[in-house]
């Protein structure tokens, strides 16, 4: 036992400063993925229900106690079922952020970095310039980076493409004249996968009235995904970024830029 010091009668192992810290960040993950959400709510009336149980159970009042007892014994159950799109997101944010340490871990081993970072620079341009045109024109756009991400079961598939990223193709599919622009493009892998796919819709209240159909389906997938959604508006030609289930919006070019290349 790894012995820190005493509070009064109490002794503190290392062990406990850690579980603390631990339970400290995951209560924190927990809010950031329920913050603004209607789930919050749901998570609020679930906490109150447990807590009254407790009372309940403490002061011995059989018959609430027995009523209540039904609900908590099948609680995990429906707090899986109510809240499963945050747990997957939960999941996924562990196992991505895994994976990407991997990742970067295998790439300085194997030294394949070079050739891989001028076509990513590749890509990051023309992503940017197709963006930054579309926006003068005011075409409406809606990109999303899922990074290493499979988003089957999220989203609706669209039309599969597996083709390079370039300007013009980006621009073909948003053009209003196209088959495709109605939906989302999705890149991954660094691959545009696939475009006209219909993203889940936020629900989140707390989105400005302003924010149409293009806007909260974009900040939807960030909700359910760790990925990132870039969105051209077509009434005014500014540029937004969803992530993490916000809408920042009006970037400039350099922000874009900065934005690209992070969540890229
Ligand atoms: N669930 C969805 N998934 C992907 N794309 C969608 C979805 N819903 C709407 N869209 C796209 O958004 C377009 C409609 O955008 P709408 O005007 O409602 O949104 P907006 O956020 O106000 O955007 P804009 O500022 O461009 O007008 C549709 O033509 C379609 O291309």
């Amino acid at each position: 036992m790894i012995y820190l010091f005493d509070i009064g009668f109490l002794p503190v192992r290392i062990w406990d400063v850690l579980d603390i810290i631990i339970v400290g960040y995951l209560m924190y993950q927990i809010y950031k993925l329920l913050r603004g959400n209607i789930a919050f709510n749901i998570f609020v009336g679930v906490l109150t229900l447990y807590v009254v149980w407790w009372l309940v159970n403490q002061l011995e009042m059989d018959l609430l106690s027995a009523v209540l007892d039904q609900f908590v014994s099948v609680g995990v159950i429906i707090i899986i079922i109510i809240f499963q799109p945050e747990v997957r997101r939960f999941l996924l944010f562990l196992g991505n952020t895994t994976l990407r340490q991997r990742s970067n871990f295998l790439g300085r081993i194997l030294d394949r970095n070079l050739e891989s970072t001028e076509e990513k620079v590749r890509q990051l341009r023309a992503l940017r310039s197709a963006i930054v045109r579309m926006s003068k024109r005011k075409t409406g756009a809606l990109i999303v980076l899922a990074g290493n991400l499979d988003l089957d079961g999220l989203v609706s598939s669209g039309v599969a493409m597996d083709a390079d990223i370039t300007e013009p193709l980006l621009e073909s599919i948003f053009n209003k004249h196209s088959p495709l622009h109605d939906g989302a493009v999705i890149v991954s892998n660094g691959r545009l996968q696939s475009a006209s796919c219909v993203l889940p819709v936020s629900e989140n209240p707390n989105l400005p009235s302003s924010a149409g159909l293009r806007h909260r389906a974009a900040v939807g997938i960030t909700e359910r995904a760790n990925v990132a959604a870039f969105i051209v508006s077509e009434e005014t030609g500014q540029i937004s970024i969803a992530a993490e289930g916000e809408l920042r919006r009006k970037l400039d070019e350099q922000e874009l830029k900065s934005l690209l290349s992070e969540y890229y």
